[in-house]
């Protein structure tokens, strides 16, 4: 499951763990974007702070990972890349993407979409929101799932911090907790020193 996760919040390890269990995935790697190219326009927190709060969201759940393969990765982050990483890491897994339906409903914009279907079934989920829909997608590597409903979203997690709300609930404890030491998604927050 790919994600800018900036932060990781209960939405995507809802969507993670439903698809885990309705398909049966021995693993499911969260891969933290490293420069999300369509969010070129917006301020991303640091590349190590979304995946160090992604390894302690997803630390307790043995079925979960989290791969550096896009935040390791020089220039934009595109999936296609990061599905050829993840097989050549595991050359005989069998791949499968999972997307909430936002991100499916913009998949055809995406850098060499034509080749990714051969790489890997795409699993599109619910989203308080957005339509699911495979419309235009090729329906034999698309699958879609309903899953419950978490009207939570980054977005509103950073702009709960910026004006003093908390976020207890929305994200795992620990990610509350990594967001108050390292002061996030406040004004001139978020510097990792490189000393
Ligand atoms: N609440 C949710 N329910 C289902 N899928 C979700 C949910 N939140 C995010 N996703 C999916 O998780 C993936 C990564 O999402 P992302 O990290 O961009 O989170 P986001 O909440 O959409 O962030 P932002 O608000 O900053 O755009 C995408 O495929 C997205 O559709
Ligand atoms: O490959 C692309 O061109 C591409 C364009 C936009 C998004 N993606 C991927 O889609 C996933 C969700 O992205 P985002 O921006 O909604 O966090 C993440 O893994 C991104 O790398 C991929």
């Amino acid at each position: 499951m790919g994600g800018t996760f900036d932060p990781i919040h209960h939405g995507h390890l809802v969507a993670a763990s439903e698809v885990q269990t309705l398909l049966g995935l021995d693993e499911v790697v969260f891969v933290p974007t490293g420069q999300p190219w369509q969010k070129a326009n917006q301020r991303v927190t640091p590349a190590e702070h979304r995946y160090l709060m992604t390894v302690i969201a997803t630390a307790s759940n043995p079925r979960f990972s989290v791969s550096r393969v896009d935040i390791d990765r020089e220039g934009p982050t595109y999936t296609l890349d990061t599905l050829k990483d993840l097989q050549r890491q595991r050359p005989d897994a069998e791949l499968f993407f999972i997307t909430g339906a936002d991100a499916l409903s913009q998949i055809l914009s995406w850098r060499g979409v034509d080749q990714m279907w051969d790489m890997a079934q795409f699993i599109g989920v619910t989203r308080p929101g957005h339509l699911l829909s495979d419309a235009g997608l090729p329906r034999e590597r698309v699958i879609l799932k309903e899953i419950p409903a978490m009207a939570i979203s980054s977005t509103d997690c950073r702009r709960r911090v910026q004006s003093g709300q908390p976020v207890w609930y929305l994200v795992p404890d620990g990610v509350v907790q990594y967001i108050g030491k390292y002061n996030l998604y406040r004004p001139g927050a978020g510097e990792i020193r490189e000393d």
